[in-house]
């Protein structure tokens, strides 16, 4: 079975490693800017679709690139797409990268001496072959399958001082993460507790992504006995 996993997140990869999963990544580039009004599950669902529709629309035109060993020889194969965000008590807000040190001050301050949640969405997309191919750099492909999973994990922290933020922002780790933390990071010292699956936190829940995995495998399996 082959798997891309459509994600420039080096803890995606590294955490889909560990598991002995063999895979073929690749980074997909979409605005990620929140809607006015959109719930926190609007928003982290049209995520997901969104980057694996940006990962189908990319490998039609690349897939003979030598990247895509394994999808060239398949006939079909799951593509993955996650994304993290944290979510405030109130429901509504939504944590994302921080645009700026300010940005970071303003989300810390906000989960400071408090539980947060962060949620990872996860999309497995099966993704076949269709027809003989018309062109070389345009291989028809259409999705025949997919799934969503939402994990939540609630979150506590420290009260945060100033100086820990400034250190904290100093340190560059901030910069790519939801709500601009690491748990796996520095970060960790700010953590008295969660509650929840901690490689959610990370970026992806590794376990509810297998399961994710096995399912979209045995919906394959189907097909290709149907054919
Ligand atoms: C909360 C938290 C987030 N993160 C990371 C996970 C994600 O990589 C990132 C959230 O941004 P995402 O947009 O979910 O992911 P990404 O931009 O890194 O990768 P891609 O969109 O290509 O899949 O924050 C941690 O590494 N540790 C944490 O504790």
């Amino acid at each position: 079975m082959t798997i891309i996993l459509a994600s420039g997140s080096p803890r995606r990869r590294k955490l889909l490693s560990n598991a002995k999963l063999e895979l073929d990544v690749m980074s997909v580039d979409i605005d990620e800017t929140p809607n006015d009004n959109e719930s926190p599950k609007e928003y982290i669902q049209r995520m997901i679709a969104a980057k694996a529709d940006a990962a189908i629309m990319q490998l039609k035109t690349n897939y003979h690139h030598d990247s895509f060993k394994s999808c060239k020889l398949a006939t079909s194969f799951i593509v993955l797409t996650a994304d993290t965000i944290g979510v405030l008590p109130d429901g509504h807000t939504v944590l994302v990268k921080p645009a700026d040190r300010a940005h970071a001050y303003r989300m810390w301050q906000q989960m400071s001496d408090s539980s947060h949640q962060v949620w990872t969405a996860v999309q497995a997309t099966l993704v076949s072959f269709t027809d003989e191919v018309k062109e070389l750099n345009d291989r028809p492909l259409k999705a025949v399958w997919q799934k969503q999973i939402i994990e939540s994990t609630d979150v506590t922290f420290v009260p945060l001082t100033q100086n820990m933020m400034r250190n904290y922002w100093d340190s560059g780790e901030p910069a790519d993460k939801a709500g601009g933390y690491a748990i796996q990071g520095l970060a960790a010292a700010w953590v008295t507790r969660i509650n929840g699956s901690y490689t959610n936190v990370v970026g992806l829940p590794l376990a509810q992504t297998l399961a994710l995995i096995d399912e979209a495998a045995k919906v394959q399996k189907s097909k290709n006995k149907q054919t």
